[in-house]
């Protein structure tokens, strides 16, 4: 499966878990989460966002760099559900990435009227 089928395939899941019929909140993560609201999706992002910085700072000092990869999964994952509370999905990423694809980030920074990164 190529990584494009895969998240298509997770966002798929996701969406299923806000209807009647996956939604169960005692068998799936997703379908409970979703029922806690709002702010329950951004704790959990906000809290692997910080499970990503740690891991990938204990690499530095010669941890398991394979922690990183698992940790951006769990971030990953939660700010899919994050987009499909919102009806976007992966397609939605992908195709943002697509249009910055061969536009340096100083040169967009530039077109928006900021100073390059270090330069204040
Ligand atoms: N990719 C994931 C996935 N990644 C992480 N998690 C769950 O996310 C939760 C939060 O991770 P944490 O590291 O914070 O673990 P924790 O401290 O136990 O969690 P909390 O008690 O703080 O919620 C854990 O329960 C993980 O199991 C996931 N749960 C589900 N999926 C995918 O989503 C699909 C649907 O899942 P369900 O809705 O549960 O069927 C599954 O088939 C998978 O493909």
């Amino acid at each position: 499966m190529n990584s494009e089928d895969s998240l298509a395939r997770l966002a798929a899941v996701i969406e299923s878990r806000k209807t009647a019929q996956g939604g169960d909140a005692g068998k799936s993560y997703v379908a409970r989460l979703l029922q806690q609201g709002p702010d329950a999706v951004l704790k959990k992002i906000g809290e692997e966002a910080t499970e990503v910085v740690m891991a990938a700072k204990d690499a530095d000092h010669g941890g398991d760099p394979g922690r990183i990869v698992s940790e951006v999964a769990d971030l990953w994952f939660h700010t899919m559900i994050a987009l499909a509370r919102h009806g976007l999905g992966p397609a939605q990423v992908i195709a943002e990435l697509d249009r910055r694809a061969g536009t340096s980030g100083i040169e967009e920074k530039a077109s928006r009227g900021s100073r390059p990164p270090g330069e204040g």
